[in-house]
Formats: C-alpha cells, sequence, structure tokens
C-alpha cells in the first residue's frame, strides 16, 4: 500500500542554511496493515506524515501509495489523489469554522468521487459520541470535540490509507480509548491501512507494530548520536 524509498526532506533556514529533517531509506506499509510511529518531539513525525500525503513534497526519494508515486504528481495531482484514496486526522484538525460538525463530515466526502453519504457521516458522529452535536460549529466545541469531528471526517471518504497524527492528543482517556477504537475497527472492517502517530504509550502498546521514528530516520540517528 504504502513504499518509501530513499527520502530526503530539509527545510530551508532563514539563514538561507538548509536543514536536514528526514532521511529514510525504507519504510513500507502494507495493504490494511495498522502501525504507529512514535518518537521524540520534534524528530520529524508530522513532516514524514505531510509528504506521504503530498501536502509537501520531498527533496529526493519515491513515495508509492497503491502503486503511484505522489511525489511525482503535480500539486493538483497530488490534492486529487489525497481526496479520493486518503483520509487525514491533522494534529490542529483544520475544521472549517463556518459549517457545522455534520457538514465538516460531509465536506470530507465531496472532494471525492463518491456519492454524499449522510447517513455515514452521522454515523461516524454518532461512533465518535457526537450525536447531540450535529449542528454545532466548531467554535462553539471543545478542543476533544473538534478531535473527535476531525477523525470522523478522515474516515468519511472511505480512504485506502488513514494518516492520524495524535488524533488523541486532546482528549480524555475514555474519549482516548474511543477514538482509537472507531478508528481501529474502520480500518480492519473497511481494510484501510493506518499509520498513526502518537505520544502516549498506552495507545501505542495496542498495535503490533510500533516503530520509533528514530529507527528509520538516519537524520534522527545522526542527531541522537551527537546529543
Ligand atoms: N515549514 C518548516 N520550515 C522549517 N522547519 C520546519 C518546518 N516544518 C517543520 N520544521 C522543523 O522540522 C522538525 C520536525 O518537525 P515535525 O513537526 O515533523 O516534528 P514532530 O516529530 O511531528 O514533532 P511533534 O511531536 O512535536 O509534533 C522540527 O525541528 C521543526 O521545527
Amino acid at each position: 500500500m504504502l513504499k518509501i524509498s530513499n527520502l530526503k526532506k530539509s527545510f530551508r533556514l532563514p539563514t538561507g542554511e538548509r536543514m536536514p529533517i528526514l532521511d529514510v531509506p525504507q519504510f513500507n506499509v502494507a495493504a490494511a496493515e495498522q502501525m504507529v510511529i512514535v518518537g521524540r518531539s520534534g524528530c520529524g513525525k508530522s513532516t514524514l506524515l505531510h509528504l506521504i500525503s503530498g501536502i509537501g513534497t520531498p527533496d529526493s526519494g519515491t513515495i508509492a501509495v497503491n502503486g503511484l508515486d505522489i511525489a511525482r504528481l503535480s500539486e493538483e495531482g497530488r490534492d486529487r489523489f489525497r481526496a479520493e484514496v486518503m483520509g487525514y486526522v491533522f494534529q490542529t484538525f483544520n475544521l472549517l469554522q463556518g459549517f457545522t460538525a455534520l457538514e465538516n463530515v460531509i465536506l470530507g466526502m465531496s472532494f471525492s468521487r463518491g456519492k454524499v453519504d449522510r447517513d455515514r457521516a452521522r454515523e461516524l458522529l454518532r461512533r465518535v459520541g457526537l450525536e447531540h452535536r450535529l449542528n454545532a460549529h466548531p467554535r462553539t466545541m471543545s478542543v476533544g470535540e473538534q478531535q473527535r469531528v476531525a477523525v470522523a471526517r478522515a474516515l468519511a471518504n472511505r480512504p485506502k490509507l488513514l494518516l492520524a497524527d495524535e488524533p488523541t492528543a486532546n482528549v480524555d482517556p475514555a474519549n482516548q480509548q474511543s477514538i482509537v477504537d472507531l478508528i481501529r475497527e474502520t480500518c480492519q472492517e473497511e481494510e484501510i491501512s493506518l499509520v498513526m502517530v502518537t505520544h502516549a504509550m498506552e495507545v501505542a502498546e495496542q498495535f503490533q507494530r510500533i516503530e520509533p521514528l528514530e529507527k528509520l530516520n538516519l537524520i534522527a540517528q545522526a542527531n541522537k548520536a551527537h546529543a
């Protein structure tokens, strides 16, 4: 499902110098596999998810998603491919403030070829415990409630690959587990591959495959050696 090879990414510093962030020789995720990436703050986890989703572009290397190298597509091609094939739970939610919870989830569907399925949107919101908040606007919702809307939106489109960046960072333990259960059950039922970033060890430990980014990323290894 996901095949990464020789992926490199750096950012330009204000001084003009380039700071290398990622050097990942290989990272693969099988169809319907569920795995987590862990690692210290700043080691490049969100950057890696941005590259996989095509929000960012690598300096070099290949990122094959469902057989297509996303790094070779135009920006428009990447946006379309992401809308059709991927779901993304952003660390900062990225909900549209002018729309209700239900509308935000429905909007997750309408950028793809799939037809809008209001019942699925309602069902996903029910499963994250927000059936009473369907018509609420994000600004009137708690941070944890907004996070749950973001999870429902990412699953709305029946993606093939779900990228989830700290999807339980802002919720209490009971809601944390219900979000993890919703994500994992939906991914299992619909054969969605899952790449989840988390700092919560009690979440990570529920997965068979836990990859510390420091192990995948030669830059993080070098930084650790110099620390
Ligand atoms: N657009 C950017 N320009 C310059 N530097 C950036 C940019 N985006 C990220 N970085 C830097 O790249 C490094 C990796 O950032 P990233 O957000 O991927 O880390 P992370 O592992 O997800 O951290 P956290 O666990 O704190 O969310 C950090 O040092 C960050 O400051």
